[in-house]
């Protein structure tokens, strides 16, 4: 079944992508931002107007840092761009954050260049082709840029961005546009350098597995090519049908094989990168061993077209293996399954009483709800990682909430187990070379975790086609919970064992005004929290925002695990990164971009930029 099961899934992706872009934003109405309460300090007047007042401009870049630290339990209920842009979504951006006055504005006469280098039809102006543009996938973010340019080639982009350098026109990179924090649309008139055609394929080598190609490539014709090839891309997401490399590695995507591949920062051997000044960065190498100076091309994965744009790379591909297989868990309710055992265990005259009480007091202890769950989760992991080792290659988790909001909102997707009320499943995923061992690992561990009580249901994929149907309720949940209305997203990166007690407490805070619904990338600590209501509302987000960052720092975790900060989360980057390395980040997109027209107003605060 394994060897079936990739060629399978792109069939089913190709066929109807799971980011589908078409939609009228124009029927979703405008939504004022509410301006900033009661919260005022440098940070907050550079930012909203770009016009820091006298007091503000004496402080130092690094006492604005300090005082943006201090206060940052305020600043997301404060300012507005975390407090925001939720109520702005369907809208324009300004009143959010301010255009950069030192910008330029397109005339004429730049658009008469833009034509001459790339020919007329190349540079975009068409009031519906730009209104895509402008938009994201989930219609939250809309700018207002009057111009996209289809590069064709490297000396393109470069000699597109030596222009806007020397004019001061502020661009935004674009590739499949499927990102989830506003990074990839502009926020006012940015030119829009959309690489969709920029996709050949340069070169692979089937001995190292090393492909290379350009940047616009869709990852899914990617899997596509090589699986002719009998090679796997180590990277595999949901919107693979629409997006495409060159964003994946800017955003640094992890996706659904990052536990057995690792991220990008690995796989990624090389790249070519144009900057801001229109100097093209060749960095392209093939090597897997490279240690002459500083490895530039990490500053280019995860970046999100702030340093430059990504426009070639080369990336280490693994082989393709014949055995895959999938089993989709339940998990119920761990008191039964202990009270199972105890019961046996008192009627097989195998527990003392001592024993017994003990137990019992424990058990109820154990009835925390939470506490079961971590357990759970944490025993299933720890003995996947264990018994499964070197074939375990997903290990993906949804709530009860999720899986109804799938089972509700996608055609043809049908729970593969028997109707019971579960709180979680599991998607685990084994890809290996030796079919029966493989299986058997899986079969066995299945096995000890039913009669541990680790899990209540589960099902083994007998064919491709069941494979495909158990991913299919995991990678649709961003679609059902987009047609399910508004959605607050959050993408976090923390200590496994205390994951679901975040969920929790949101769903206390937020009781019966929305639905939380928690997913993601359980093997690598990656929780997808997302809330659920009908439409956007103030009152919800200020339930949710700042506690979900001030939670999220409380434990060490990050902010972004995989979908980078974009619009959205600029102004939170200091919940997960001291002041000194945000302090270092803006000297070096100072450094690299002084004129700061790539990708503004993202993944930086923008005033503190300004400051540096
Ligand atoms: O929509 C989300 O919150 C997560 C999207 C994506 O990263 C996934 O893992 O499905
Ligand atoms: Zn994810």
């Amino acid at each position: 079944m394994g060897n079936r099961r990739a060629t399978y899934r792109l069939l089913t992706h190709s066929s109807k992508p799971l980011f589908n872009r078409r939609w009228n934003p124009f029927s979703q109405s405008q939504i004022l931002l509410r301006p900033a309460s009661g919260f005022r300090n440098c940070f907050d007047e550079n930012y909203r107007g770009f016009q820091p007042s006298v007091e503000s401009q004496k402080k130092s870049f690094l006492s604005c840092l300090r005082l943006l630290r201090d206060h940052r339990g305020t600043i997301g209920s404060g300012i507005g761009i975390g407090n925001g842009i939720q109520h702005r979504c369907y809208g324009s951006m300004a009143g959010l954050v301010k255009r950069n006055p030192a910008f330029s504005e397109l005339n004429a006469e730049d658009i008469r260049y833009f034509e001459g280098i790339l020919g007329e039809k190349n540079v975009i102006q068409d009031d519906e082709r730009l209104m895509t543009a402008n938009t994201d996938w989930m219609r939250k973010y809309k700018g207002s840029s009057k111009l996209m340019l289809l590069p064709k080639s490297t000396e393109e982009v470069s000699q597109i961005l030596k222009y806007c350098n020397s004019r001061c026109l502020a661009v935004v990179p674009q590739g499949g546009n499927t990102g989830l924090v506003g990074g990839s649309v502009p926020v006012f008139d940015e030119v829009i350098i959309n690489l969709s055609s920029m996709n050949n394929i340069i070169s692979f080598d089937k001995v190292s597995g090393i492909l290379v190609c350009e940047a616009g490539c869709i990852l899914e014709n990617l899997i596509a090519f090589l699986d002719n090839e009998g090679f796997i891309m180590p990277l595999d997401l949901g919107a693979k049908g629409s997006c495409q490399i060159g964003g994946n590695i800017s955003t640094n995507a992890g996706g659904l094989r990052l536990l057995r591949y690792g991220s990008l920062h690995g796989t990624v051997l090389g790249l070519e990168a144009v900057l801001a000044n229109g100097n093209v960065l060749d960095i392209l190498g093939t090597l897997r061993k490279d240690n002459t100076g500083y490895d530039l091309k990490h500053l280019f994965i995860g970046s999100e077209g702030s340093l430059g744009i990504v426009t070639k790379v080369s990336i280490l591909t693994p082989p393709k293996l014949s055995s895959v297989n999938v089993a989709f868990l339940a998990c119920k309710d761990y008191d039964s399954c202990q009270f199972q055992r105890l019961i046996s265990g008192i009627l097989d005259g195998s527990l003392s009483l001592l024993v017994y009480v003990s137990v019992v007091l424990s058990g109820i202890l154990l009835s925390s709800f939470r506490f079961r769950i971590r357990l759970i989760i944490l025993r299933l992991l720890q003995d996947a990682k264990r018994k499964l080792g070197e074939i375990l290659s997903a290990f993906e988790f949804l709530d009860s909430q999720a899986m109804d909001l799938v089972l509700h909102h996608l055609e043809g997707v049908r729970n593969p187990l028997p109707p019971s009320r579960h709180n979680f499943y599991l998607l685990i995923e084994t890809t290996g070379s030796d079919e029966s061992n493989d299986k058997q690992k899986l079969e066995a561990f299945l096995l000890r975790s039913l009669e541990n009580g680790l899990i209540s249901d589960g099902v083994l994929a007998q064919d491709i086609n069941q494979a495909s149907s158990f991913w299919r309720i995991r990678e649709g949940i961003p679609e059902a919970l987009l047609k399910a209305g508004a959605v607050y997203k959050y993408d976090l990166s923390i200590p496994v064992e205390k994951m679901y007690n975040l969920v929790e407490e949101m769903q206390d805070r937020l009781g019966n005004v929305a639905k939380t619904v928690a997913y993601g990338h359980l093997g690598d600590g990656n929780l997808h929290l997302n809330v659920s209501s009908p439409q956007y509302d103030d009152k919800i987000l200020a339930q949710i925002e700042p506690f979900v960052y001030e939670w999220t720092s409380k434990y060490r975790g990050s902010i972004s695990a995989e979908h980078g900060l974009g619009l959205m989360k600029a102004n939170e980057i200091l919940y997960s990164k001291s002041v000194e390395t945000v302090q270092l980040m803006a000297s070096i997109k100072k450094l690299l971009d002084p004129r700061e027209i790539l990708n503004p107003y993202k993944v930086l605060p923008q005033s503190l930029i300004s400051a540096c």
